[in-house]
């Protein structure tokens, strides 16, 4: 089975939330980049999501996978980010995506691992190079990731150090953030501003954007694509 888009949706960020509303023009010309957002289970990954596409924080994001659509601009470049906040899993899940197929599907990726859990910070080296052998097979471009340790403002419970973080994105030549998606949107808009600077034109497909329901109708095209060629 092929990669479908993720069907589930949270009633707290329906597409009628004004952030989401954040679409293009009719006519406006877009770059457009896939960005996946992986790392352990209860790292934040939803948490810095919502924050970049809300500025809100709320708590509890229950068991929910989307793909959320989001405009910024970096350096003169309007770019709109198309975002899989995905589960840990390296086994298909019910809707028939792996994580070898949503590593296929993105372009760039972000790598979120809490300060406070040990485990969630050794398992990114080993992500990382399976994302650079399945993308670097494709070109010769560096891949754009960034890694961000996250939940700072938990200081008194943390085990992995700013300097460890820091150094492990250096050697994979990665970009790195420190943030608490708790405390504040800054550091989510950060993350999502250096994976933008860290692609390259090259990368970025050019499109016409033509509001949300054209972004729904690039990603089904996408995702029908993709399912059509693992027939
Ligand atoms: N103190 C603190 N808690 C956070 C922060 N970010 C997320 N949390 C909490 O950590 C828990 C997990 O957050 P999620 O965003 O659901 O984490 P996730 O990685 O998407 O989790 P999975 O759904 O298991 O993949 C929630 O209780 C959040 O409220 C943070 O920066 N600081």
């Amino acid at each position: 089975m092929g990669l479908r888009l993720p069907l589930r949706r949270s009633t707290s960020f329906t597409p009628d939330h004004p952030a989401l509303m954040e679409v293009p023009s009719p006519t406006a010309l877009k770059m457009e980049a896939n960005v996946l957002v992986m790392g352990a289970d209860n790292v934040g990954k939803s948490a810095l999501t919502v924050r970049f596409l809300t500025r809100r924080f709320i708590g509890e994001y229950g068991d929910m996978e989307f793909i959320y659509s989001h405009s910024v601009t970096v350096d003169g470049r309007e770019i709109l980010f198309h975002i899989w906040d995905a589960p840990n899993s390296q086994e298909q899940t019910e809707d028939g995506s792996s994580e070898e197929k949503r590593i296929q599907w993105a372009d760039s990726f972000v790598l979120v691992y809490s300060i406070c859990d040990r485990a969630s910070f050794n398992i990114l080296p080993l992500k990382i190079q399976f994302i650079k052998a399945a993308k670097e097979g494709q070109s010769q471009e560096k891949v754009p990731i960034v890694i961000v340790g996250n939940k700072r403002d938990l200081h008194h419970q943390r085990v992995v150090s700013s300097e460890e973080g820091r150094l492990l994105a250096l050697s994979l030549d990665c970009g790195f953030y420190e943030v608490s998606a708790a405390e504040a949107y800054h550091g989510a808009l950060m993350v999502f501003h250096g994976l933008a600077k860290r692609i390259p034109d090259t990368k970025l497909a050019l499109k016409k954007g033509t509001g949300i329901r054209g972004i729904v109708k690039t990603m089904s095209a996408v995702f029908t694509r993709k399912r059509t060629d693992s027939l």
